[in-house]
């Protein structure tokens, strides 16, 4: 079994029946999709879901998953559950590889817990190899850029997959910048810098949200971790 497939699957069993979850996106939660979609076929689990993105929706849609609005929840759901580009011994995480950080913030800082399900290829010991995700407004993009940059890194415009020159879009309208700051010392402190730059709707770097990862490796197996005092 893949090591994502392995955490995945092992994330759905955090799941219970009456609850209202937030679904992740990417190729790792894909899989806690489709457990939960066997689930409620196969065992009538009853959940009701909200998406962090356009390609979740349709994935869960796909499976037979109930899914809610936003605004039909009353207080906070129960359990998101999301996938990592990086995850740290303090379960911080990066995230935005797929495009879908902003509503994945959304969604597990509006959640009693945040599971995040990795594999193990995604553990570090320091934040900062994988390129920060941050999603600007369109409207003068190259102004976002230059500040981002003065922060002490260097950027790139995410571009379409297919044609290569287009800017690529958010499920919000948004551009995303790939910020390269090499090994991130304080990713608190470099949350609240990113937030504070004009443009800058959102960014990667999810601190205090996690409450635990399942990590998966190779040959199958899983690991559950809880963060590590720092
Ligand atoms: O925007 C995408 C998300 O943050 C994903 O959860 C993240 O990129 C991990 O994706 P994958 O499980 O495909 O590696």
């Amino acid at each position: 079994m893949e090591a994502k497939q392995a955490a995945g699957t092992e994330a759905a069993r955090y799941v219970e029946s009456g609850m209202k979850l937030g679904l992740g996106t990417g190729s790792t939660v894909y899989w806690t999709i489709r457990e939960l979609g066997r689930r409620v076929r196969e065992e009538g689990l009853r959940v009701e879901a909200v998406p962090t993105s356009l390609e979740t929706e349709k994935l869960a849609r796909q499976e037979g998953i109930p899914l809610i609005a936003p605004r039909e929840v009353a207080g906070r759901l129960d359990l998101a559950i999301d996938g990592a580009d990086e995850v740290d011994p303090a379960l911080r995480l990066i995230k935005g590889g797929g495009g879908a950080l902003l509503r994945e913030k959304l969604i597990a800082a509006n959640a009693e817990r945040f599971i995040v399900t990795a594999d193990s290829s995604k553990c570090v010991e320091k934040l900062g190899r994988f390129p920060l995700p941050v999603e600007v407004v369109p409207f003068a993009w190259e102004w976002t850029q230059r500040r981002l940059e003065l922060l002490g890194g260097t950027s790139r415009l995410r571009l379409t997959k297919d044609s290569g020159e287009e800017p690529y879009r958010t499920d919000n309208g948004n551009y995303v910048l790939d910020c390269a700051f090499g090994e991130i010392s304080d990713p608190a402190a470099m949350n609240r810098s990113l937030l504070e730059i004009p443009g800058v709707v959102e960014n990667g770097l999810f601190i205090g949200l996690a409450e635990r990862a399942v990590i998966g490796y190779t040959d199958g197996s899983t690991k559950t971790l809880r963060a590590e005092k720092l």
